[in-house]
């Protein structure tokens, strides 16, 4: 077996009596875009920080090309850093902020000069040199950061949040520019967000975490298609739950009885045991179809609401025993001519499409 280039091996941190971070692995491939998404507190930065070296762990370890991390302190662990906030010196100039890390490693001058160049063309500030950081815009020192993180070739990136103080507009165009730079450069990057258009934009593969663990690792599609946890289900992607009677179970397919006595069979069921206990059933709005007639076996509804989104038309409706359930239909659909508010309608879904959490 071929020796991971990054290996993080059950980390964990406690801060007295919090537990920061219980139990993370993970394994991340060189030149690999790997983002932790997560709400707040659920141990990204924590972990995030112990690959930079501003914490140890309380238990486990940190291989880079198979060699311990734990023992190197922070500034000579080369490993390029970009935060929240723009951490730029106020009083230098940008060629100065950049050139900063080159300084401190005593690197000729004129290489200095070449480097810093290059760096800032690599962030499109060419030019900007002279410029002090006060005289940018968010977007700017952002970039600024990013050239001073990438200047000195780190093998690893680490990024806490780098856009979350910018508007949605910059943070698009800044997304976009962080792909082509992890492209150009090759440099394997672990990127911090609770954003998960950003994560899906972004990254090769997301860990997503929850309470101080990681729930899943895999790309977008994987996690959106296949999650393993109620928590992933929720968390990427738009999704309905709603309760459901397990009937049966084998091989991990479950047979389902829904509000209103809709048995389905063959869902894909997570951590379930034998028969007889409730599920958590997952449906997509995407994923479900609408009649205003009747149609076999499928899930009695009310409509509440019918909102033109432009592509999209979304449909609120209600199961008979209060359930919310949005569903989502192409603009056009044939169902929306014969609907309106406070009529009775029917959702019918591939079993195989959703998923049943016990
Ligand atoms: N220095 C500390 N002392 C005590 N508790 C801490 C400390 N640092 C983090 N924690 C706690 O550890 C948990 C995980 O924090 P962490 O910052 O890693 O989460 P996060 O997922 O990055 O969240 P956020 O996006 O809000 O930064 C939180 O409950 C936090 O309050």
């Amino acid at each position: 077996m071929t020796q991971p280039f990054l290996s993080i091996q059950g980390i964990r941190k406690t801060y007295g009596q919090v537990t920061a971070v219980k139990n993370v692995s993970l394994d991340v491939a060189k030149g690999e875009f790997m983002t932790f998404l997560g709400p707040s507190g659920s141990g990204k930065s924590t972990t995030l920080y112990i690959l930079a070296g501003f914490q140890d762990p309380t238990d486990g370890d940190i291989l880079l090309n198979g060699q311990s991390l734990l023992s190197t302190p922070s500034h000579k662990r080369n490993i390029g850093m970009v935060f929240q906030r723009y951490t730029l010196f106020p009083h230098l100039t940008v060629g100065e902020n950049v050139a900063f890390p080159l300084r401190i490693r005593r690197i000729g001058q004129a290489e200095i000069t070449e480097r810093v160049k290059k760096a800032l063309k690599l962030v499109r500030l060419e030019g900007f040199e002279d410029r002090k950081p006060a005289l940018m815009s968010g977007g700017q020192q952002q970039r600024v950061a990013l050239a001073r993180a990438l200047v000195y070739n780190p093998p690893v990136l680490l990024m806490d949040e780098p856009l979350s103080a910018l508007d949605k507009k910059l943070r698009e165009e800044i997304q976009f520019e962080i792909r082509r730079i992890h492209q150009e450069t090759g440099v394997t990057i672990l990127y911090v967000t609770h954003d998960q258009e950003e994560a899906l934009r972004l990254s090769d593969r997301i860990a997503v975490f929850s309470q101080g663990e990681i729930d899943q690792i895999g790309t977008g599609q994987e996690l959106y298609a296949n999650p393993a946890t109620h928590f992933v289900a929720g968390f990427i992607g738009d999704s309905n739950f709603i309760n459901a009677e397990v009937l049966s179970s084998a091989d991990g397919k479950a047979k389902l009885a829904l509000p209103g006595g809709t048995v389905i069979d063959g869902v894909p069921m997570h951590a379930g045991k034998a028969g007889g206990k409730s599920a958590s059933l997952l449906l997509r709005p995407e994923r479900l179809s609408l009649s205003g007639m009747q149609v076999a076996n499928g899930l009695a509804v009310t409509i509440n609401d019918i909102t033109f989104l432009g592509n999209n038309i979304e449909v609120s409706t209600q199961t008979g025993n209060g359930e919310s359930l949005s569903v989502r239909l192409p603009f056009g659909h044939e169902a929306i001519s014969s609907i309106s508010r406070g009529d009775q309608a029917w959702l019918s879904f591939e079993p195989k499409s959703t998923h049943a959490f016990a």
